[in-house]
């Protein structure tokens, strides 16, 4: 299987989510269905980039995951681009195989069977600010899928009060699914510096926002690899 990979990095930790502060190696593929607006990895979306991606065999990536691991099992994150345009089925077996746990983060627009063998399933449906429109049928085919993971969660960005109205819809549809919410970051550029008070500010909105109406469903995290590292790609 010949894999479209725009980076794999780490170990560092899980910046996001359910899973965060957690060992992982990310592997993130090149190519997406999506354009959001505020898109913080477009090097892995806009085709622009594409001269920088490798082909490369299952095997090529496991071994590399292995090499930056160490050849100790921990998790590993698929990511992008989406994942979900691409076979990443030969790489989990491989992966599973030897110990290590899986991880995938998509917006839920592509349903695919290994979704299944996953110990974490992420779904990040896209609210109005991202300019992008959720096809909800195949959010539920992932969902479907999704439900033989190990657990399957829900992780929705949110810039504004469109999108805060929004999530709280969504989760209204999808009350099973942990739910978590993180500030969006305006400033995806890597040259620039992110604007660290203008992050916790908006991380402070949200959270005043929901506690303000008793809104207790949601856990509610700033992305951590952004505190460390800003910007920075392959952290
Ligand atoms: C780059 S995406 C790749 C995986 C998949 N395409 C997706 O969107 O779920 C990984 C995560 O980063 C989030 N994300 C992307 N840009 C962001 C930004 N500017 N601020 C906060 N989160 C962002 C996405 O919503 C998603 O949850
Ligand atoms: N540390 C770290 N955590 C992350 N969580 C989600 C990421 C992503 O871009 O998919 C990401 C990333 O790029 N780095
Ligand atoms: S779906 Fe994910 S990778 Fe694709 S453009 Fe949106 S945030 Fe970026
Ligand atoms: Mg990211």
């Amino acid at each position: 299987m010949t894999l479209r990979i725009a980076e794999i990095f780490g170990p560092t930790i899980q910046g996001e989510g359910a899973l965060i502060g957690e060992p992982t190696v990310f592997v993130r593929a090149g190519g997406c269905d999506y354009r959001c607006s505020w898109c913080d990895s477009l090097h892995a979306v806009d085709s622009a980039h594409r001269h920088s991606w490798a082909a490369m065999e299952t095997e090529a990536v496991w071994q590399e995951v292995r090499r930056l691991s160490g050849d100790q099992p921990l998790t590993v994150s698929l990511s992008g681009g989406n994942p979900a345009i691409q076979d990443f089925g030969p790489l989990i077996a491989r992966g599973k195989a030897a110990g290590y746990r899986f991880a995938c983060e998509t917006q839920g627009s592509i349903p695919r069977p290994w979704f299944s063998d996953l110990e974490t399933l992420v779904l990040s449906p896209k609210p109005p600010s991202s300019g992008e429109d959720v096809d909800w049928g195949a959010f539920i085919a992932c969902r479907k899928i999704g439900a033989g993971a190990r657990q399957q969660v829900m992780k929705i960005v949110i810039f504004d009060e469109a999108d805060y109205l929004w999530a709280r819809e969504v989760h209204r549809r999808h009350s099973d699914l942990p739910l978590y919410l993180q500030p969006g970051n305006p400033e995806v550029d890597p040259e620039t510096p992110v604007d660290l008070n203008a992050q916790a500010e908006r991380l402070r909105w949200l959270t005043e926002r929901a506690m303000g109406e008793r809104w207790f469903a949601p856990r509610i995290l700033p992305q951590l690899h952004v505190l460390i590292w800003g910007n920075k790609r392959g952290v």
